[in-house]
């Protein structure tokens, strides 16, 4: 007899029983239940009904059925989805709304003057505490980022310190002086122009590209295009800011960088470890090739590295911190620096595609800033006066591919706009949700229309339109962003002829999964591109 005819036939434990003692069984069960359910219900009617009547000053909360668990899982699963259904619930209050996952409370705002009381609260509501969790999960050891985070005199050497901040809070004023418009941008601008020149280019397309190239002759080559973005653009925001040294040292990083990226949700979310190898892998790699680079002598490396990667060496080193955790603060950086470039290239050339006529006009419209397919006059691509069409399509483009939203940490009950948010939760400002708004944006807000920067006066100051964040802790490379992405698609379509391989469907953006900024495409969404030598007449 098999052991499965075994188990089927076996008897139930009940039935060995005399019937009372199993109705008794039954009722118990059933009486405990029926209390459960009973609890349940009060406790829904009381934390969603009586306590928000007798506390209005609270904001309302999203109910849910499981205390602690609350929408955790849809929170993970799409947080603005979430946010939406929460929206749809409360009919579009103005107020800030609250929802609960796994415990936590966040506060939803998504007014424009109340965002803006967000941002400019420093006093109560932190933006230090999601930096430095993220170092504490990156591998910075407690006792760094105690250091990084304690006043520094204000006569210190090195990087001016006049109201006597920590190394973490300087560290954003020397991004805007590596990044905000100024000599220290122009540089790197400068960098940018010079090594796109070399890798946009067939002859080093058909070596850099070859690992993933579908198709290649030397008149053309052909590749996924999401993948070459990326790829692209890691190879040049880490040569720019670290030289040849990062490559020479571990030429697979680029690779490596892309696969952790696309995996940063993990981290985001803080995954348990035996979920996560395939994030935390390669993000060690990247982490131990930038512990080699700084290893390297510094005469080796310092003069092709851009000013921020030695200033910041500099003030780290003069704290003690050793390679290990130099290597995880600057790994923060690389971040920074590629995780969202890449994607928005990508999303501007998909639309472009998708659209010959723009594509067209935007080829037309920056072909003055070049002279015999090299770019003479990169700032002509910059100025809206000259290249309108490039920047409503740069808007357009951040409009609908960004996804991020700013958290605070609320570090004692704050007032936003006449409603108190509890100390210890988090509040958080949807931008995706700003962008998608139909009263700010016009018609068809889901739908790729650069036109409506035109239509609207000023659009672009307008508080709802947030792709990089806001207050202090705005995006500092958001102007090297720009920059690097429509003089690459400047010069992509000078020299290039750029054709979709098949009739590939417009490519869906993963909002399910967070991102620092920029959305990524579904898995399976990416479509081949044909590049060839522009002909004379096209
Ligand atoms: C289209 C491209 C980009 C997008 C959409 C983007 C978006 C963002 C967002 C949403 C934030 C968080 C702001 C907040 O929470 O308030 C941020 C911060 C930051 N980004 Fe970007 N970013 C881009 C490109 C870049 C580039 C190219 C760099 C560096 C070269 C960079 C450097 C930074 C830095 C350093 C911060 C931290 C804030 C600070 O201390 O200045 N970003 N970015």
């Amino acid at each position: 007899m098999s052991p499965a005819f075994n188990f089927i036939t076996m008897p139930f434990p009940f039935q060995s029983r005399p019937l009372g003692a199993r109705q008794e069984e039954f009722l118990i069960v059933g009486k405990v239940a029926s209390c459960l359910i009973l609890a349940l219900i009060l406790w829904r009617l009381w934390r969603f009904t009586v306590s928000p009547f007798l506390h209005p000053e609270r904001p309302k909360e999203f109910p849910y059925w499981v205390p602690l668990l609350g929408h955790g899982r849809a929170f993970f699963q799409d947080s603005n989805g979430l946010i939406a259904k929460a929206r749809d619930h409360f009919r579009y209050t103005q107020e800030p709304i609250a929802l609960t996952a796994f415990g936590v409370t966040f506060y939803v705002v998504t007014q424009t003057k109340q965002s803006a009381q967000v941002y400019k609260n420093k006093d109560t509501l932190s933006f230090e505490n999601f930096v430095q969790t993220l170092m504490r999960n990156n591998g910075n050891e407690e006792d760094v980022i105690q250091l990084m985070y304690s006043s520094l005199p204000a006569d210190k050497f090195g990087f001016p310190n006049p109201y006597g901040e920590s190394l973490g809070v300087l560290a954003q004023k020397m991004h805007a002086h590596q990044l905000h418009p100024g000599d220290q941008l122009a540089l790197l601008q400068n960098q940018v122009t010079q090594r796109m020149d070399y890798l946009l280019r067939l002859d080093t397309l058909l070596g850099t590209c070859s690992p993933y190239a579908t198709s290649r002759s030397p008149q053309h080559i052909e590749f996924p295009l999401y993948k070459w973005c990326s790829d692209y653009f890691i190879r040049l925001g880490q040569h720019v800011y670290f030289g040849e040294t990062l490559d020479q040292i571990d030429p697979s990083l680029p690779e490596v960088f892309f696969e952790f990226d696309e995996l940063i949700y993990k981290m985001l979310y803080q995954f348990p470890s035996f979920l996560s190898h395939d994030m935390s892998k390669p993000r060690a790699q990247v982490i131990a090739s930038l512990k080699k680079y700084f290893q390297v002598p510094q005469s080796k490396r310092r003069n092709n590295a851009a000013w921020l990667i030695n200033a910041m060496e500099d003030e780290m080193r003069a704290l003690g911190v050793d390679d290990d955790n130099l290597a995880v603060v600057i790994f923060h950086l690389y971040l920074a620096i590629n995780t969202n470039t890449r994607k928005s290239v990508f999303w501007m050339l998909t639309y472009l595609l998708h659209n010959p006529t723009l594509l067209a006009r935007y080829r037309q419209e920056t072909g003055p800033a070049f002279k015999d397919g090299k770019l003479t006059d990169a700032l002509y691509i910059q100025n809206p006066a000259t290249c309108p069409e490039v920047d409503r399509i740069w808007h357009e483009t951040l409009r609908l591919s960004g996804w991020a939203a700013s958290v605070r940490l609320i570090m004692e009950d704050t007032m936003i706009g006449k409603k108190l948010l509890g100390k210890g939760g988090r509040v958080i400002v949807p931008h995706r949700l700003l962008h998608l708004d139909e009263s700010i944006f016009g018609a068809e807000p889901h739908t790729f229309r650069p036109e409506r920067w035109q239509q609207k006066e000023n659009l672009a100051r307008s508080p709802s339109w947030r792709p990089f964040g806001g207050g202090q802790t705005m995006c500092s490379g958001r102007f090297l962003a720009r920059f690097s992405v429509t003089a690459f698609v400047a010069m992509l379509l000078q020299r290039f002829d750029v054709e979709m391989v098949g009739s590939a469907k417009l490519p869906v953006a993963d909002e399910g999964r967070p991102v620092l900024g920029i959305m990524s495409i579904k898995e399976g969404h990416d479509f081949n591109v044909r590049l060839s030598p522009r002909r004379k007449d096209s």
